[in-house]
This record gives C-alpha cells, structure tokens and sequence, in this order.
C-alpha cells in the first residue's frame, strides 16, 4: 500500500494541502479529482518526494525514504502533468529512460520497452523524434517510459504509478485504452492513482475517487457514493443530473 499521511503543505505562506490522508492499494484504480488549484499535482510532488511538506509518505509500511533509489524506482514511477525534452531523442530513446540504473541485459531492455510501447500503443513511432511527435503521441511515449520504469515485479508487495491527468492530451479512443490498461495493471499488483478532470472517466474506471477542493480531502469512496448532485455544486459549482448507466451501473453525470 502506498499511504500519504497526514500531509500539510505550505507554499507562499498559503495552505495548499491540510491534513490530507490518501491511501492507494496495489490492486486498485484511484481517481484524484478536484477543481484548479486544488493541490493535486502538490500532493504528487509530496509522495514523490519533489515538495517537502510535514506528514509522512508509506509504501508497503515503509517511509519513502528508507527505500534505496533504485528501489523506490521499481516501486513507484510518476507521470507529471507535462514532460519537458527538447532534445532530438527517438521515442525509443525517451522510453529507454525508464530503464536508467537498470541490471538488465541491452537485449531485455529491448524486449521490455518494446511490449510497453505495444502498451501505450505507440509502437509503431519507435524510431520517431520525440519532438517531431503530437501532444498525444508524446503523452503515450511517456506513459511507456514510466511502465518501463515499474517493470520488473519486486518480490514481494506492490508497484504504483502516479499519473497527473494522464487523458489530456489523449484522443477518445486512448483515453479509454488508458484506463482499461490501469485497470488491467492493478490486477498485476500495479496500482494507479490518477488525476482525471473528466468525472465521468472517474465514475467508470475508478475503483475509488478521492476529491480534494482548497488542499482538503472532502469526500472518498466508491464513485456512486462520492458523485452527488451536492458534492459537484460544492466543490464544481456545477449544476447536473446523474443518472446510472442502464447496464453497467456505474453513475453518469449530465451537466
Ligand atoms: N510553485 C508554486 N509556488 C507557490 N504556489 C504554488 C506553486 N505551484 C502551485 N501553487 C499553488 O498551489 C495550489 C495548488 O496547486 P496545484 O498545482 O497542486 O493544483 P492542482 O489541483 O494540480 O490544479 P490543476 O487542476 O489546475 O492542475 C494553487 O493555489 C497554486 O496556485
């Protein structure tokens, strides 16, 4: 389990995160969501390690920093909410990050970043310039980086990967593929926790949604729980229906 607990975060003299406690198993999809500045991407930069803030960071029981980096590397990979390269790397090449500090043979390496890619469905820009890539394309060339990064399976307990509005960039089509993958890696023991600002992403592949307004966890359960008509005015002055889908059952918002 990776457990942020009790974390309190101060930037500018403004509380940005307040007594905030998120656990995420290695078997489940947690959505994160959360209006503009409500301390999403703060508390990705805390569990990373990238913001010092008071509370504390667990995975598997542990602090954070007792994990030797190349452990924590195995453990836990983060997708910021923008990757910055200007270099003339190949997607390949950009990929083969994840495998940094890595034991394995080149031929391995190989193999692995070629299945994540096939993950990503990004395999056939392999030998394409990074930069020379579209928004989405890019997106899914980092999404394979960070699963090169989780792969190899530790011998005992979970792998997590932290995706800060994964879908943005994505077309219809991926987004779900996305989705339908994180769900697929939590049955591998790879739990996600991702940052969705679409609700009804959330409501359909999350196991879980946590909602943090003004640096504060206001709600967290299942997405037919959390998902009310006066949770989205409270916390997205949004005014909607929510309906159930008729087969699956999961909650449909209609603003
Ligand atoms: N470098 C910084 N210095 C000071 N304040 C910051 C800094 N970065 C973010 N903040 C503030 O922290 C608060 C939370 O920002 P954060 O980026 O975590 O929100 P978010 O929920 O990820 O938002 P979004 O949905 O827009 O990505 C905001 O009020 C923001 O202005």
């Amino acid at each position: 389990m990776l457990q942020a607990v009790d974390v309190n975060l101060t930037r500018d003299d403004k509380a940005v995160l307040t007594e905030v406690n998120v656990a995420l198993n290695c078997n489940e999809v947690v959505a994160l969501v959360g209006p503009n500045g409500a301390g999403k991407s703060s508390l990705f930069n805390v569990i990373s390690g990238e913001l010092l803030s008071s509370g504390q960071v667990f995975i598997e029981q542990l602090l954070r920093d007792s994990w030797s980096p190349p452990e924590l590397a195995q453990r836990l990979a983060i997708l910021p909410q923008s990757s910055q390269l200007n270099f003339p790397f190949s997607a390949f090449e950009v990929v083969n990050i994840g495998r940094m500090n890595k034991t394995t043979s080149h031929l391995e390496n190989e193999r692995v970043i070629s299945q994540v890619m096939s993950w990503a469905d990004i395999q056939d820009k392999a030998q394409n310039i990074y930069t020379h890539l579209s928004g989405g394309e890019k997106q899914r060339v980092q999404l394979a980086r960070i699963f090169a990064q989780i792969w190899e399976k530790p011998s005992q307990g979970g792998r997590y990967l932290l995706l800060d509005e994964p879908t943005a960039a994505l077309d219809l089509y991926h987004q779900h593929q996305l989705l339908n993958l994180l769900k697929e890696l939590a049955q591998q023991q790879i739990g996600s926790l991702v940052v969705l600002h679409d609700l009804n992403l959330a409501a359909r592949y999350a196991d879980r949604v946590v909602v943090l307004d003004h640096g504060k966890v206001v709600a967290q359960g299942a997405s037919n729980e959390v998902f009310t008509q006066s949770l989205l005015k409270s916390v997205f002055s949004l005014e909607c229906e929510i309906i159930t889908h008729p087969t699956a059952g999961y909650p449909v918002i209609l603003c």
